[in-house]
């Protein structure tokens, strides 16, 4: 199984990208890993419904045939670190090519990205910039595999 990373925007805030770069370094131990920076919409400013089709748009050109799609949403289903260790490990027992994470841009995910999505998942109830989301998401996809191989990270 590879990881795909559908990222809106990019990292330029220092220590974000410092951060992102160790854990993506880290997961790569156990899979490959692909992180894809899409365009932020940068015209109708005031427009939060064009730009977010404008970058759905994007998001879902890049979509791999016959990835599994889990979008990023703050309003999505919650789940433990353990809950993503087993659905980590279900996908790689049952041979899904590839899981694809999609990280909306400042004004989120348009309807037809999360009706695409397979899942909707949230990292918390409250809303973090999309670097924060970046940072935290590839930490717990690491802390799941250490999970899944019953490494030394995850103190229960
Ligand atoms: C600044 S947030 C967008 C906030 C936007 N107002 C919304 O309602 O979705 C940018 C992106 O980061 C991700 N994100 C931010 N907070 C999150 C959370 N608590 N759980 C999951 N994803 C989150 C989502 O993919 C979101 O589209």
């Amino acid at each position: 199984m590879k990881i795909c990373l559908l990222c809106v925007g990019r990292l330029s805030i220092g220590y974000l990208r410092e951060g992102a770069a160790d854990f993506e370094a880290r997961l790569q131990r156990y899979l490959p890993v692909r992180i894809v920076e899409l365009k932020e919409e940068k015209s109708g400013k005031n427009d939060a419904e064009y730009i977010r089709r404008q970058e759905g748009r994007r998001i879902l050109e890049k979509i791999p045939a016959g990835s599994f799609v889990i979008a990023l949403d703050e309003r999505g289903r919650s789940v433990s670190s353990e809950k993503l260790a087993a659905l980590l490990e279900r996908h790689m027992m049952e041979s899904t090519p590839e899981l694809t994470l999609i990280i909306g841009g400042a004004y989120g995910l348009c309807d037809e990205v999360k009706q695409r999505a397979d899942m909707l998942m949230s990292l918390s109830e409250m809303t973090l910039t999309h670097q924060m989301a970046r940072l935290v998401l590839l930490e717990q996809l690491y802390r799941g595999f250490t999970i899944v191989r019953n490494e030394p990270y995850h103190n229960r």
